[in-house]
Formats: structure tokens, sequence, C-alpha cells
């Protein structure tokens, strides 16, 4: 409809054909216009069967299409959707968070241009919390992250310790450090720390703990965090989705439900 928001999504995986579907179906406000992928005949086959086929476009020109521009692709092509969404000044939602962390100068090219970069919860819990509370004093934020072995398969900081996750019976940590060096280490798993980060005390004093964990089927997070307003304690068990078990099913809820406040009306939550 005249006067609907446009959107662009670079990426067709879990998240990304997900959100495409639903805007394709109708949601208040918005109209999918553009998506990109890698494989085109693979996003073609996507799109069959859509009301309004979105066209597919290279990863640059999403910017040039929208006004919002989701990102929902691996976090090494970022930068290709980031950057010019950023310098046409358009709302930007990025999935890789992780991402960001190493590229804060974007929040200043933003501040420029007159974009947006919308951080969506994604696959976590609470953010509306941990931000009212860092509006005062934080002592500490912490993320305890659990997945199945096979989610964390492939993860540089695994790779390169020579780490197989493959024999693993019992619950193990395999990694305890800061946000910063965790979204490093391991760019496709701990988005969640990302915008935890983001959300509270930043990459630096947000603690993070990885498990790869045998005895679960989810994608489990718990944050705790002491603060001189509350004490928080949440955990979320995400269902992985079938396209990227990597990734839970709630992710592209999320950005959705991110996208509806946006344009509607009646916006709960902070
Ligand atoms: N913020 C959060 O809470 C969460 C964030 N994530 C992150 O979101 C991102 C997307 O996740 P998910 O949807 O599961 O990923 P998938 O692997 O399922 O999908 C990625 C998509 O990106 C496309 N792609 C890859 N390379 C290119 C390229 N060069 N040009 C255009 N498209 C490309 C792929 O295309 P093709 O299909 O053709 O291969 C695919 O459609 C990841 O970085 C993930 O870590 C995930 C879960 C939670
Ligand atoms: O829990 C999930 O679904 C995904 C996840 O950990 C992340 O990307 O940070």
């Amino acid at each position: 409809m005249a006067g609907d928001r446009t959107v662009a999504i670079g990426g067709l995986g879990a998240i990304g054909a997900h959100l495409a579907r639903v805007l394709d179906a109708g949601v208040e406000g918005l109209r999918l216009v553009a998506v990109s992928a890698r494989d085109q005949e693979k996003a073609r086959r996507s799109l069959v069967g859509f009301r309004a086929p979105p066209r597919l476009v290279a990863l640059p020109e999403l910017a040039e299409a929208a006004e919002i521009v989701v990102e929902a692709a691996p976090a090494a092509v970022f930068e290709q959707i980031a950057e010019p969404a950023i310098a046409r000044g358009r709302i930007f939602v990025p999935s890789s968070v992780g991402a960001l962390l190493p590229r804060m100068h974007l929040v200043a090219r933003a501040r420029e241009t007159g974009a947006r970069i919308i951080v969506p919860t994604g696959a976590l819990l609470g953010l509306d919390a941990v931000r009212a509370a860092a509006e005062g004093t934080v002592a500490s934020v912490t993320i305890e992250t659990r997945k199945p072995p096979r989610g964390l398969e492939g993860a540089p900081y695994l790779v390169e310790r020579g780490v197989d996750l493959g024999g693993i019976a019992a619950p193990t940590v395999v990694f305890r450090g800061n946000a910063f060096d965790a979204a490093r280490g391991f760019p496709a798993n701990v988005n969640v720390a990302a915008a935890l980060a983001l959300a509270g005390i930043g990459p630096e004093r947000t603690m993070v703990e990885i498990w790869a964990d045998p005895t679960v089927t989810r994608n489990t997070h718990t944050i705790r965090v002491e603060a001189e307003a509350a004490r928080l304690t949440m955990t979320i068990e995400n269902v992985p989705s079938e396209e990227n078990p990597r990734t839970g099913k709630i992710t592209p809820l999320s950005i959705l439900a991110c996208l509806r406040g946006l344009t509607s009306t009646l916006k709960v939550g902070s």
C-alpha cells in the first residue's frame, strides 16, 4: 500500500527466507521489495508462490531498493550490506550482531548520514530490562550459552586450537572471556552475546561462557545481571531451525517483532 515502509533482506536462509515469507503474506505498514542471496537458482525457488515477488539484487544494491535493510547473511559479508545502507541513511537491522562489535565506526557514520542501526533482541531475551538497568549502575553482566556440539562446529576459535567436538560425551566449557573475543572466535554462534553487550555495559565488560553440551537439544542462553536497581537472571531455550541448527527458530520472529515496532501505533517494551 502507498505509505508502507519498504524492506530489503540480505540473505534468504533460516532468518531471511522465513521473514520474507511472512512479509509477503502481509504485515501492516511494511512491504518487501528486494532480497539478496548467494545461490540465485535456490533463491528463485524460495520465492516461488510469493504474492508480490521481491527483486533479487546484489548485496550492495539492497540499500538502493528499500528504506529498511535487514542483514540476514553470514558475518563475512556484513560490510557489503551494512556500509551502503548506512551511507544512504537507511534503517539498518543487523542479524550478525557480532560483526558490528569490531565496526563501531559504523555508528559514528550513521550519525552523519541520519541512518539508524536497530539491533533486534534476536535469539535472546530481556534486553529491555538490561537497557533499563544500564541507565543506572551495573556491577556485572554475564551470559552462559549452551549448544549441542554440532551447533558450534567450524567456529574459528575451535578450529585454530584443533578442538574436535565430535567425541564430546559430557557438557564441556569451550570458551571463557569477554563478548568482544567471543564474537571474534564464534562469529556464527554468539550474536546474542554481542547484542547483550551493546544493550548493557559493552563488549569488554560483558563476560561470556560457551558450553558444548551434548545433553541439550536447544540453544540455551542464561543472562545474569547484577545492577544497583535490580538483579536479573533469565534463560531462553531456543528450538534450532531446520535450515540452520545454529539459528534458533525465534530469531526471524524477533526481527519481525522489531520491524513491526518501527511502524506500529502501539509499541510495548522499551
Ligand atoms: N542476532 C541473533 O540473535 C542471531 C543471529 N544469527 C546470525 O544471523 C545470520 C544469518 O543467519 P541464518 O539465516 O541462520 O544463516 P543461513 O546460513 O541460514 O543463511 C544465510 C543466507 O545468506 C546468504 N548468503 C551467503 N553469502 C552471500 C553472499 N555473498 N551474497 C548474498 N547472500 C549470501 C545465503 O545464500 P544461499 O542460500 O544462496 O547460500 C543464505 O541465504 C548469521 O550471521 C547468524 O550467525 C543467527 C541466529 C541468531
Ligand atoms: O541461540 C541461537 O539461536 C543463536 C545464537 O546463539 C546466536 O547467534 O547468538
